[in-house]
């Protein structure tokens, strides 16, 4: 028997239903806690969250409530920016000492901070792990083969967890890089958008894959001056959700970057309701963090500057292709 037998995901959008999914295929009695009373008892009595993943029935043993109670594991799974908010309101007593997994994938607003800076803020008794990689919600949710990267600093506890949350279907793969898995997570969000915006300005192909290739060169660059390992790079949180999110027309964020390359502009595709892409408030963030280490990001700094409004992708991209010619490695 698992030291780690319930498991309670807070965030009711749709990785947090995918993830309370994934642990209840791994044979765990699951929680999901949702933000209101209403929607537990919607998503109890049709047995589907239907307003975050249509259609998806959930497994007998996930339990939509309002209220979080005390569980052996806590999966956190709320928009980066909600991180800190959701966590102001927790009692401290329902984390300390207890596993919190982290897996949303973006960069705090005004901070700076990855999503367990700001859990060692909140809750400095909790032990965090970071799980990213390539995974819709939609995918995990169904059943569908997918493996993920799940980093903590305890090598022993980090493997039961991923023996604790692994099922038919969803393989986590234990690692001990939190820095490289975050800043992966939050970055591959970024290019995402880049990518989209190439393919939404019907650039070509071949421009995508140079980005895809340049973007990974700077990502390897940004996690090495934050003390992370440039190896954590070539798994699934790194290659893997790179290569998934901005090759995919699925991805919200690569969604969002079609439409800046069609040449809309960020206020009017937040204004039509898009769903959330979290690599728009994570862009200006990397880009400010990428100036306080030092490090070169054109790529970060050309999506900053369309997400801002303040260049088209045309002028961007001629500005990328004109700089000074360099050595690739
Ligand atoms: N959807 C996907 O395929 C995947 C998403 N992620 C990450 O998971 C995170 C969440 O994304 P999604 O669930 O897809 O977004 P979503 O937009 O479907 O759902 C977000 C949920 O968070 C809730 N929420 C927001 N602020 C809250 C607060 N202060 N307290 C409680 N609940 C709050 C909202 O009510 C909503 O239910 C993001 O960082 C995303 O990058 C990671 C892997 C896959
Ligand atoms: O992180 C994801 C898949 O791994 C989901 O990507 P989007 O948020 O761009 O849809």
């Amino acid at each position: 028997m698992s030291v780690f037998e319930t498991v309670a995901v807070i965030g009711g959008g749709a990785w947090g239903t995918a993830l309370a999914q994934a642990s209840a295929m791994a044979g765990r009695a699951t929680t999901l806690v949702v933000r209101t009373p209403e929607q537990a008892d919607r998503i109890n009595a049709a047995r589907t969250n239907e307003a975050a993943l249509p259609g998806q029935a959930l497994l007998p043993n996930v339990t939509a409530t309002s209220d979080p109670s005390e569980a052996d594991v806590v999966v956190l799974a709320v928009p980066a920016q909600a991180t800190r908010t959701l966590l102001s309101g927790f009692d401290p007593q329902l984390l300390a000492g207890r596993p919190v997994v982290l897996s949303a994938k973006g960069l705090e607003t005004g901070t700076l901070a990855r999503q367990s800076e700001i859990l060692a803020d909140m809750a400095p008794d909790a032990i965090g792990f970071v799980l990213s990689g390539p995974s819709f919600a939609a995918d995990v949710a169904a059943g569908r083969p997918t493996a993920v990267t799940l980093a903590g600093d305890d090598a022993n506890l980090t493997s039961d967890l991923a023996a604790a949350l692994a099922g038919p279907s969803f393989r986590p793969y234990a690692a001990d890089d939190r820095v490289g898995v975050e800043i992966a997570g939050a970055l591959k969000n970024v290019y995402a958008l880049a990518c989209g915006a190439v393919d939404g300005a019907q650039l070509g192909a071949s421009a995508r894959a140079a980005l895809i290739a340049r973007g990974y060169a700077e990502m390897a660059r940004m996690v090495t001056a934050m003390g992370g390992s440039a190896h954590t790079l070539t798994g699934l949180a790194g290659l893997g959700d790179l290569t998934l999110t901005c090759t995919s027309v699925q991805s919200r964020n690569y969604q969002f970057g079609m439409a800046l390359g069609a040449g809309r502009r960020t206020e009017d595709i937040l204004g039509s309701g898009a769903k959330l892409a979290e690599g728009v408030a994570t862009a200006p963030v990397a880009a400010a963090l990428a100036r306080s280490l030092g490090v070169d990001a054109p790529l970060i700094d050309a999506v900053d500057a369309v997400v801002a409004g303040k260049a088209d992708i045309a002028t961007v991209v001629a500005g990328l292709m004109s700089r000074p010619l360099k050595r690739e490695a």
